[in-house]
């Protein structure tokens, strides 16, 4: 049973993919919550506004905060010192809970403790788990975090109240929820997430930068759209991501610098058996990768 949401009025600070995929959610599936909305370009809160995501759009930070209890910060992670010193003055109350979507999670720490000197008991940090290479209000889905995991890093004061309400926020939305302390979300994140992201745009570009025009993605196959997907992603927010979780990237970037030399040398010295052992065990993994997938997926 839905309890702690009733009544209640979110605000959503950053209307693209992920802030209007939540309002989206809500609303298709009736959460009794009245969803304002704020975004910095009016394009977009016209748009999430005519289509019915948000109930009414804030004209400012200061009229967010005073409507909201609940506060969801979905903007690019380097925009969030900015908003939060924006917000502070209007969050001191105590009684506005404040989450966020970010990709990483060490950055909002980070920004949470310059602005406000502590961390307060109605911070509870949050991850989804979903996404893809679109971005912005166009690309909102009611469904994106359907059966996806949400992962929060609450930190040791946040108030429990203010954890089972982003817990319930978050299931109301079909999501299911991890807990996670941000250090090791932030060098999962930099394995699963930030490291293929930079193999992606760094394949591209390589590529992109060796062919004339263009040319010879007229003759690429469904493996390199599958390897590749993700580079079509949003610049800034990569951009964002990488220079927020630089340190945990860079200590798996040079794990897999190493290990592609040894795949270099392997194909070098043709040794066979060598590929064969890695591919083999690659192959492995990613079977039970699958099957996790599919698990979540019935
Ligand atoms: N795109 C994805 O697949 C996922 C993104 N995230 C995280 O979610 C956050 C948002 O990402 P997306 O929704 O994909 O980005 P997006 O680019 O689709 O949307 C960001 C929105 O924030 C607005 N914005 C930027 N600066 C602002 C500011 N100072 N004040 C108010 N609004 C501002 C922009 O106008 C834009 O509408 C990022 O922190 C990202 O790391 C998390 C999970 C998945
Ligand atoms: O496009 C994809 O497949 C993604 O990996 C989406 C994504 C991007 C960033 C995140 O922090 C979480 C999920």
């Amino acid at each position: 049973m839905m309890t702690l949401l009733e009544g209640k009025t979110v605000g959503i600070v950053g209307l693209g993919l992920i802030g209007a995929s939540l309002a989206a959610a809500l609303r298709s599936r009736a959460v009794p919550l009245r969803r304002v909305g704020f975004d910095l370009s009016s394009d977009t809160t016209s748009k999430a506004l005519h289509l019915g995501l948000v109930d009414v759009v804030a004209e400012d930070l200061h009229t967010l905060c005073n409507e909201a209890d609940i506060v969801v910060l979905a903007v690019p992670v380097l925009a969030v010192p900015g908003v939060l010193a924006a917000m502070a003055p209007h969050l001191l109350n105590g009684e506005t809970l404040l989450t966020d979507v970010g990709s990483v999670k060490g950055s909002l720490i980070a920004a949470v403790q310059s602005v406000f000197g502590e961390l307060p008991p109605w911070l509870v940090p949050g991850h989804p788990i979903a996404g893809g290479e679109r971005s912005g209000v166009d690309a909102a889905n009611p469904e994106l975090f359907a059966r996806h995991q949400v992962i929060l890093t609450p930190h040791e004061f946040s108030d429990f109240s203010a954890i089972e309400t982003i817990t319930e926020l978050w299931q109301s939305v079909g999501a299911d929820i991890q807990m996670m302390s941000v250090e090791r979300h932030d060098e999962v994140l930099a394995a699963t997430s930030h490291l293929p992201h930079l193999l992606a745009f760094s394949l591209v570009d390589t590529l992109a930068q060796e062919s004339e025009k263009y040319e010879i993605f007229h003759y690429a196959a469904g493996g390199f759209r599958d390897f590749t997907r993700i580079a079509a992603s949003d610049p800034t927010m990569w951009h964002d991501i990488f220079l927020s979780n630089d340190k945990a990237t860079l200590t798996v970037l040079d794990h897999y610098i190493e290990h592609l030399q040894g795949v270099r040398k392997a194909l070098q010295t043709h040794d066979g058996a060598t590929l064969k052992q890695i591919f083999t065990r690659a192959k492995k993994a990613r079977d039970y990768f699958s099957s996790i997938l599919e698990q979540r997926a019935r």
